[in-house]
């Protein structure tokens, strides 16, 4: 995807620390996403500091994972930027790490270290890097079609942002570990 041959200006954000990230455990299934494991206080915090620095031109939109952290960074975000309405899609969702759900966050280096050798990787269940390239890749064509000189940001999660950049940059999405990772509540416009 060329920068250049975009119409709108991209910013990614990752949702502010959570609960789950506290705990380090690994959220990523909706059934329990989408209604526990919000912010903790640190990522409220970090949120409104996020939104304080924020400098994208109007017209802005959120989109948002639905999952509960994202939609409470969205809203909190929302609120400081004077914006009433998110959008919610499940595009933006977490990667899927199948088995490895409501377990030790210890266990990404593993799940990484096979996406290198292997961009289908689905072992113990987990969405391949190839499947979350695809869909995040289908929203931004989405966005292009609906929106023309708009700033959009894109609230999400650390793994599904980490490939959409792979998408952004045209590279192939199981290498998206050697890009630059996103803090939580870190908002990155998407540039070469
Ligand atoms: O890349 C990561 O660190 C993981 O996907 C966790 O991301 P999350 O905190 O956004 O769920």
């Amino acid at each position: 995807m060329k920068k250049t041959a975009l119409k709108n200006r991209y910013f990614l954000m990752r949702h502010g620390h959570s609960v789950a990230n506290e705990k380090g455990i690994i959220i990523s299934s909706p059934v329990r996403g989408t209604s526990e494991y919000g912010l903790s206080e640190k990522g409220k915090k970090q949120v409104l500091t996020a939104a304080e620095n924020f400098r994208g031109d109007a017209p802005l939109f959120i989109y948002a994972s639905d999952f509960l952290r994202t939609a409470e960074t969205a809203a909190l975000l929302g609120e400081a930027l004077g914006i009433d309405k998110i959008i919610f899609t499940e595009k933006l969702r977490e990667r899927f790490f199948g088995e490895y759900e409501g377990k030790s966050n210890s266990f990404y280096s593993d799940i990484w270290k096979r996406d290198i050798v292997d961009c289908h990787n689905n072992d113990k269940g987990v969405e391949s890097p190839v499947h979350v390239a695809r869909r995040t890749e289908s929203l931004i064509n989405e966005l292009e079609q609906r929106h023309k000189n708009c700033s959009l940001i894109l609230v999400s999660h650390g793994d599904c942002l980490q490939i959409l950049q792979t998408v952004f940059q045209n590279v192939p999405p199981e290498t998206h570990r050697s890009l630059r990772h996103l803090e939580t509540a870190e908002i990155r416009e998407m540039a070469d």
